[in-house]
């Protein structure tokens, strides 16, 4: 039996005016994420990932589209109106160092949603769920009266996430919560992430530049590009067959061995990836595509199903030239 659907997004669009004319951080996004899986967003710098992460939850206003969480279509809610479903949404920053407090101390930093949210009342109740909560993340009871700054990027990662989790939550949008950290803390972080996500059935969305981080943690993974998703499929599917030029090209560029085949000669992306302002209607990738032509001009391509749940968004492929 299928999960619930704990989110769905339908053709999500946050705009932002700027000198230059409409910038299209996030350009038409839609996808379901059941209750307790992972989708992994992945893109280059730019690409919108953050945007549709923050825009989600509400933090950015949407310029158009529906965002419906838990089955109530929040797309309109006014601060008011979210606030009791901000327990339910939380987000892990890249780099908690510059999300904490300074000048707190651990005890405080991970009490402090506890006390907002008025969850608890009594001195005694809010600190034992902060040492349980420390516990939780793997966080050493002699670390409670210490201030961020004296703890590694691996510790601060747990305290960001203590106090995501100190609500509650369902739903967890991790943007780069790896990306500052060594390594070897990487996978520390990784692992504690996937355990909480069984034992307490969270859902997260999962955002990275790093395709290799979310292959084992994801179970869909969606690929944007300039403010669009460009493929989606669950993350096995899309490891073994690529489609799109730039998820092939990413794939190419990252040390990991591809099963029952060789691995892809890698594909270097020419160039950067292109202002997202005023854009035409043509393949937004094409000016970086080994594979473009003619017909790649005609319009700006929409997802396409090529496979059960496997969506492309490439001109040639829609036409089964490539
Ligand atoms: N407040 C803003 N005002 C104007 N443009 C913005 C704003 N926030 C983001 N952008 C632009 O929107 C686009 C998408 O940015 P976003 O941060 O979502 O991308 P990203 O894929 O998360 O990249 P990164 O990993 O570098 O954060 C970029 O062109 C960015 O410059």
């Amino acid at each position: 039996m299928a999960n619930k659907t704990i989110l769905e997004v339908q053709n999500l669009t946050k705009f932002f005016t700027t000198p230059a004319g409409q910038l299209h951080a996030v350009d038409g996004v839609s996808f379901k994420i059941e209750e307790g899986k992972t989708l992994g967003i992945v893109g280059e710098s730019g690409c919108g990932k953050s945007t549709t992460g923050r825009t989600i939850l509400k933090l950015l206003e949407p310029t158009g589209g529906k965002i419906i969480f838990d089955g109530k279509d929040i797309t309109s809610y006014s601060r008011k109106q979210m606030r009791p479903l901000r327990q339910e949404m939380q987000m892990v920053f890249q780099d908690p160092f510059s999300s904490l407090d300074p000048r707190q101390t651990v005890m405080q930093l991970i009490s402090e949603p506890i006390i907002e949210h008025k969850l608890l009342k009594s001195k005694k109740d809010i600190e034992d769920r902060t040492l349980e909560l420390m516990e939780t993340v793997g966080l050493a009871e002699r670390y409670i009266n210490v201030y961020p700054h004296e703890l590694d990027g691996g510790r601060r990662q747990r305290i960001g996430i203590a106090r995501a989790l100190a609500v509650n939550p369902k739903l967890i949008v991790c943007d780069e919560p790896v990306s500052a950290l060594d390594v070897s803390i990487q996978a520390q972080i990784l692992n504690l992430l996937k355990e909480l996500q069984e034992k307490m059935g969270l859902t997260y969305i999962f955002i990275t530049h790093d395709l290799s981080v979310v292959k084992y943690f994801s179970d869909d993974i969606a690929v944007m590009y300039l403010g669009q998703m460009v493929e989606k499929a669950p993350s096995d599917v899309l490891f073994a067959n690529p489609v799109h030029p730039y998820t092939k090209a990413l794939l190419s560029a990252i040390p990991l061995p591809i099963v029952g085949k060789e691995k892809p000669k890698r594909q270097l992306i020419k160039g950067e990836i292109t202002s997202p302002v005023n854009l035409p209607d043509e393949c937004r990738f094409m000016k970086r595509c080994d594979f473009a032509d003619e017909c790649c001009k005609k319009c700006n391509p929409k997802l396409h199903e090529i496979e059960p749940g496997h969506f492309v968004a490439c001109t040639r492929v829609a036409e089964g030239t490539i």
